[in-house]
Formats: C-alpha cells, sequence, structure tokens
C-alpha cells in the first residue's frame, strides 16, 4: 500500500454500542416523511407525533411569540387592561392601531395565554398578563432583550468569533474589562438587577442558613436590594457589600434612603483584584458567578475561601445549566446569552462543586430553592 493510499482511506469505523445502533435506526426512521405521515396517524404514535410536531413548530416561531410579548409590553396593554377587560375597538383606539392590525395582537396575545377574550368579545388579562402586571422588572427584561436577539441576528457569526463588540457586551461593560467602568455606564444594568432581584431575594433567603452568623458580605452585590431583604429578615446581621465603585456607591444612596445606611458598609472595588474586604463569616454571591470565565471564577472562590473567617460560609445562588424541567433555560438561553455577552457561561451544579472544592472549601451541599428555574444556591463551609 502507497502512503497516498493509506492517506485517502477512510478511518476505522468505530465500534457502536446497542444504543447508539438504536438511536441511528430510530433517526433514519423518524427523518422519513412517510414514517412521520404514518406515526401522525397510528393510535400509538399519534400523540408522540403530535407533541413533537409543536415541539419543532414552537422551536421554529419562538421569535415570534417572544416578539408578540414585545409588542405588549411596548404597548403598554397589559398596564391598560389592569383595571378590567375592554372591547377591542376601544383597546385599538388605546394603543393607536388600526382595528384589525390590534385584533391580531390581541388574538396572538390570547394564543399565548397573556390575555382571553370574553364571551361578550371584550379582552382582558389571562394568568401571564397579570403576572406580568405584578412584576414590572419582566418588563423590563423583555425590554432589554432587542439587544441580545440585534446580538443574535446570525448566530452563527456570534458563534464562530470573534465579532465586532456586541450590543450586550457594552450593556454589561465589565464583561469586557473593569478599568473604563463610569457612573454612567452601570446604571442601566444596576437598575434592571435591583428591579429583578426582588425575585430571587425572597427564594435564595428561604434556603440560606443564616442563623449564627454576624456578618454577611454580597459581593456584586448589585444596589444592595438582596443585602436589605437579608438585614430585613436577620435584624442582628451586620451587612457588607462589595461592588465595583459606581455601583457601590449606588447602592449606598440606597441604603441611606432606605434608612439602614447605619447596618451597612458600602466597599467599592474589584475582585479581580483578588483583595476582598476580611471580617464576614458568610459571603453571598447571587447571580454572580456565571458571569465570569472559568479563570476569573477560581480566582474569585479562592478570593472569597481566604476572606471568610473558619467556618463561614459561601453561597452560589444563580440559574444553572441542566435543571431538571429548565434545561434550555439553562444552556440554551443563558449560553447563547453570555455568549452575546461576551463572558461566563452558566454552570451546572457539579461544576460549581468541583470548583469549590478546588478552592478549599468543604462541606458543599445544594440547598433546594422555591424556583430552581430562576436560581439554585450551593453553600460551603471555609
Ligand atoms: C448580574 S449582576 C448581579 C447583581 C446582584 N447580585 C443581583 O443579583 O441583583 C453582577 C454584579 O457583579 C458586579 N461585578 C461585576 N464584575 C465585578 C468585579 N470585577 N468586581 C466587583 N463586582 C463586579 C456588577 O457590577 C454587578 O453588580
Amino acid at each position: 500500500m502507497t502512503a497516498a493510499t493509506a492517506r485517502t482511506e477512510p478511518p476505522a469505523a468505530p465500534r457502536h454500542g446497542w444504543r447508539e445502533r438504536w438511536l441511528a435506526f430510530r433517526n433514519g426512521l423518524v427523518a422519513r416523511p412517510a414514517f412521520q405521515r404514518w406515526a401522525a396517524g397510528f393510535l400509538l404514535t399519534r400523540g408522540i407525533a403530535q407533541r413533537n410536531t409543536r415541539a419543532l413548530f414552537d422551536l421554529c416561531a419562538g421569535f415570534v411569540y417572544a416578539q408578540v410579548l414585545f409588542a405588549c409590553v411596548r404597548l403598554d396593554l397589559f398596564g391598560l387592561l389592569r383595571p378590567g377587560p375592554l372591547a377591542p375597538e376601544i383597546i385599538a383606539r388605546r394603543l393607536d392601531l388600526p382595528p384589525e392590525r390590534a385584533l391580531t395582537l390581541l388574538k396572538a396575545a390570547v394564543s399565548l395565554k397573556l390575555l382571553s377574550r370574553l364571551s361578550d368579545g371584550r379582552f382582558g388579562l389571562a394568568d401571564l398578563g397579570a403576572a406580568m402586571i405584578g412584576n414590572p422588572s419582566i418588563a423590563a427584561m423583555v425590554e432589554h432583550h432587542a439587544m441580545l436577539y440585534a446580538d443574535l441576528a446570525d448566530p452563527v457569526a456570534l458563534l464562530r468569533g470573534p465579532s465586532d463588540q456586541t450590543r450586550l457586551s457594552r450593556y454589561w461593560p465589565y464583561a469586557e474589562g473593569v478599568e473604563a467602568i463610569r457612573p454612567d455606564s452601570v446604571a442601566a444594568y444596576s437598575g434592571l438587577m435591583a428591579a429583578s432581584q426582588a425575585f430571587i431575594a425572597g427564594d435564595v433567603l428561604d434556603a440560606l442558613p443564616l442563623s449564627g452568623r454576624t456578618c454577611l458580605m454580597d459581593i456584586g452585590g448589585g444596589e444592595g436590594v438582596f443585602l436589605s431583604e437579608a438585614g430585613r429578615r436577620h435584624p442582628n446581621l451586620s451587612l457588607c457589600l462589595f461592588d465595583l465603585p459606581p455601583v457601590a456607591e449606588r447602592a449606598r444612596v440606597r441604603f441611606a434612603a432606605g434608612g439602614l445606611a447605619s447596618r451597612v458598609t458600602c466597599h467599592g472595588g474589584s475582585f479581580l483584584d483578588g483583595n476582598l474586604p476580611t471580617g464576614a463569616d458568610a459571603i453571598s454571591l447571587v447571580r454572580v458567578v456565571h458571569d465570569h470565565d472559568d479563570d476569573v471564577v477560581e480566582a474569585l472562590l479562592r478570593a472569597v475561601h481566604a476572606a471568610l473567617s473558619p467556618g463561614g460560609l459561601v453561597a452560589i445562588a444563580e440559574p444553572m445549566a441542566g435543571t431538571p424541567g429548565a434545561e434550555p433555560v439553562g444552556d440554551a438561553y443563558f449560553g447563547f446569552y453570555l455568549l452575546a455577552m461576551g463572558s461566563g457561561r452558566p454552570r451546572r451544579a457539579d461544576e460549581l462543586t468541583a470548583m469549590l472544592t478546588r478552592a478549599g472549601f468543604t462541606d458543599i451541599r445544594e440547598r433546594p430553592t422555591r424556583r430552581p428555574l430562576l436560581a439554585r444556591m450551593i453553600t460551603a463551609k471555609r
């Protein structure tokens, strides 16, 4: 055999296990249009076929559904219907839309369970629309997704990278480095985080064992919403916030307005420098770790370990990859969000556990939270 023939010869066929052979057979079958038609009609497979068709269609249409929600938010449709249901002509007039287009939006919102249509033809809030009213920060999240969608206009280019600066990396300036951060560059994201923290704080604090602790330091604590709630629940706990200087300043103003100034110390700095204030026997990292690449997180956890007093507790709370029942939230949504932002990745609980172990922590355990889709929590001890 010549060298040339040796090079063109295909590699030896891999030895497939029975599971791989079964998957190859099954996928070949499912890909055939004739099989799809048959399965959609056959009694025993009809349900599965219909569910798969719907799931695939929803994947194709997801952007449209999100834009329907975006239009509702932009037009403040949920606010308009807050006092009660209205006739479609009135809604059209109030939204300044041609009547037939307003009806297109209203019917779409009904199909997505945001609105419901009453028997007299009026439209009112359904469960999901009412939930939007109760949580204004969801509307803020929806609005800021305009930047994410712009960055995802060419997802393959984003995946290939490196790309031009994305809109999300400008929105989250620390993703690109902390040197040039000014007060005006943190206002938008800090406000969004403060508004959405209301969802998270209660769930995390319900699961966080703080009794017996004397000082809680919240690293990347934003404007202090989490720490304020911790202080309200634990009146004897002293509080310390660490964040980038312009964010820590915003927190200081918020604590003063809330009458908490005497209980909280605000430190402005960057944890990239490796030095954290000492004296806390509990440290929280709420929605912080997933924003950073592995080397930064490893260094941050080592700095947290060094800053904690012996026996001190660290808590990482954030949405995690591989959360049962919410897998696309971690790996699809946060995976692509953080890619567009330019820093960090969603991590599974076992990956965070391994990182905590490497940083020297012990007694590492997951503490179940009320809504794991929004935040799961792992604690560990120094
Ligand atoms: C996604 S926000 C979360 C804020 C808050 N913990 C919450 O859950 O609402 C991440 C926070 O980490 C802060 N941060 C990012 N990089 C930092 C750094 N190098 N040093 C200190 N804080 C940093 C940001 O300013 C921001 O407040």
